[in-house]
């Protein structure tokens, strides 16, 4: 297909394009170890996990246990809500959240208790009422969770057979500061729960939001969309819901890692200061205070080295910290890349001003100190706002990027630039992603929300022409540079929102065969979808890193005559709440 093409559209910050666990919420490791029924509640260690702040009622009341219904609870609670703040309630646990919290049901009341697992019975503090829905800490495992309440076991590839498994789920989470850092949701729950429970979150959203009819499904029973408040799950009218003639949406089992521990390519550390001491490490759950650690067991090794290295440097030569209350010090954020597949390692210095002190020095020593450093940047953000980067990055030493390769492609990443963080996971990814794009060499294919090109570049393979858009105008130079490195002619990439661009596309002509979207958490842009549904491509292989918005956009799909055929979630982010998938969708007419 021939055509003339203007390159045009936005350009964007990044604050939309992170994903992958940035990390609010969490569970608690405070009820002890797997099947372990009672010996570890009021532990004092719970309360760091599960409260947060607001929970000190909870805490003065704690010896007035008691079942619901009886007892010293105060009466701060709304009218017919059958739980008070600082009561202890005992409670069965139905679900799990996306973000690590037990679904507890009191007297057909719905308490999110921090730190409980679904099937178990617990006890837990009441720290917060609402109308529909309230908040408590466990204190006491009363009964533990079995598998059986998590939905079909792995290896069953329709999701029709009933999961056998019994044993106990709850798992001692390894990190010595689970308890407080916000990072990992799910680290008290055995691995092989949690791939059982990522599969079981994505049928209930794919029921209760999209309406669709999933092969062994079970209706989702409770929902967490007043909880989350990101549930997409109110945008979606009844309308078209779940035509009973169409054949139901297999969900595979979550594909797992086999050693999922050290995954993550890439660490994104908040600066601050402790008692005149300058910290950096993750923001405490549910709090804006940083808690210093060196160690993270979900990172790979080297990106624990290159912090450390950097927070040395900087304490030597007395940089200051940026501080939120006041908006005054210099360094906000450190940020470090390593590809194990070239050994390279990157560090980004994200600073409130241009000017760093000591700035050779400061390059002296984390050349001296990180192995294997090709880059060292930095990005100046003198915003007060919880996005990481600003708008300016310049290069203190080194490459503007570092290599990583994945399947033999090669990638340059630039700073700013989305990178899948799980290297492993993300072939698993993306070859669901061409397995489902079903190409045989003769396609043209969009890639909406493509990142530095990574997804176009594996469908380039198989494809006669693929065109890729992006809002983030580095990543969009990254995805040129990589396909040029890979010898890749027949992919192209324009700057720009991807509802702007795929208009402007359709315009001239382009009509492709497969849409391929990856879009950051809040999914697709409604005006994208239209054009989607205008371009009628044969297929749409959709990625997703929310099942809610997920769920919402594959209605609007269905609505306008497309069918989700498959669904496969892979684990990209082990011990968190967060849940990718891959979606194989259809043409109904085809
Ligand atoms: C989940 S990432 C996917 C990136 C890529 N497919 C990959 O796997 O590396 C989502 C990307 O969408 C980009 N983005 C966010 N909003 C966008 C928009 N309205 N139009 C185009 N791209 C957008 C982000 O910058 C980010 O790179």
């Amino acid at each position: 297909m021939s055509h003339s093409r203007k390159s045009g559209g936005n350009s964007g910050s990044l604050g939309g394009a992170g994903r992958g666990p940035s990390g609010r919420g969490g569970s608690g490791k405070s009820a002890g170890r797997r099947g372990d029924l009672s010996e570890h509640g009021n532990s004092g260690k719970s309360a760091g996990r599960n409260g947060g702040r607001a929970n000190s009622a909870g805490r003065e009341q704690r010896n007035g246990v008691r079942d619901h219904g009886a007892g010293r609870g105060r009466s701060t609670a709304p009218a017919g809500v059958p739980v008070a703040v600082g009561e202890s309630v005992s409670c069965e646990i139905i679900g799990l959240t996306h973000d690590g919290e037990g679904v507890g049901r009191v007297a057909g009341y719905t308490l999110f208790v921090r730190g409980a697992l679904p099937g178990e019975r617990v006890q837990a503090d009441v720290v917060s009422v609402g109308k529909s829905f309230g908040r408590a800490r466990m204190t006491k495992l009363l009964a533990a969770g079995l598998g059986a309440s998590l939905g079909a076991s792995e290896g069953d590839a329709t999701g029709v057979e009933e999961d056998r498994t019994v044993g106990a789920i709850r798992v001692e989470p390894p990190c010595p500061i689970y308890d407080t850092c916000g990072g990992c949701q799910l680290q008290h729950m055995d691995y092989a729960a949690q791939l059982r429970w990522k599969r079981q979150h994505v049928i209930d959203n794919l029921e209760r939001i999209g309406k669709l009819t999933v092969v062994g499904g079970r209706s989702a029973s409770v929902g967490e969309s007043g909880a989350a408040g990101e549930s997409a799950g109110d945008m979606v009218s009844g309308e078209g819901a779940a035509a009973s003639n169409r054949p139901g949406v297999i969900v595979h089992p979550t594909i797992g890692m086999d050693e999922p521990w050290r995954y993550r390519n890439k660490a994104q550390v908040p600066i601050g200061v402790i008692a005149d001491r300058l910290v950096g490490g993750f923001y405490e759950l549910g709090s804006n205070d940083i808690v210093d650690m060196d160690a993270c067991l979900i990172q790979q090794e080297q990106n624990e080295e290159s912090v450390r290295a950097v927070k040395e440097a900087a304490r030597l030569l007395k940089l200051s910290a940026y501080d939120r209350t006041t908006g005054r010090g210099l360094l906000r954020h450190v940020v470090v890349r390593h590809s194990r597949s070239t050994g390279h390692r990157m560090v980004v210095l994200v600073t409130n001003g241009r000017d760093i002190p000591h700035a050779q020095e400061l390059v002296s020593l984390v050349r001296e100190q990180v192995p294997g450093v090709v880059s060292i940047c930095q990005n100046v953000n003198t915003v007060s706002t919880p996005v990481v980067f600003g708008e300016e990055t310049r290069v203190l030493w080194g490459e503007e990027y570092i290599y990583d390769e994945i399947d033999g492609i090669q990638f340059a990443i630039s700073p700013r630039s989305f990178f899948q963080v799980n290297p492993e996971q993300t072939v698993r990814l993306y070859g669901k992603a061409v397995e489902y794009a079903a190409l045989t060499g003769n396609e043209t294919v969009v890639d909406a929300y493509c990142g530095a090109g990574t997804i176009s570049l594996f469908l380039a393979r198989h494809a006669a022409r693929v065109y890729g858009v992006e809002i983030v105008p580095e990543a969009i130079e990254d995805a040129r540079r990589n396909a040029s490195l890979n010898g890749i002619a027949n992919a192209e990439f324009d700057v720009g929102a991807a509802e702007v661009i795929m208009p402007q596309w359709q315009r001239e002509g382009i009509a492709p065969d497969v849409i391929v979207v990856d879009p950051p958490r809040k999914g697709c842009d409604p005006r994208l979808l239209e054009t989607m549904l205008e371009l009628k491509p044969e297929r749409i292989v959709y990625v997703s890193c929310n099942p809610s918005t997920l769920a919402r956009d594959l209605r609007l799909l269905e609505n306008g005559g497309y069918r989700t055929v498959e669904v496969q979630p892979v684990d990209m982010f082990p011990h968190t709440g967060h849940v990718e998938c891959v979606i194989g969708i259809q043409r109904i007419d085809t």
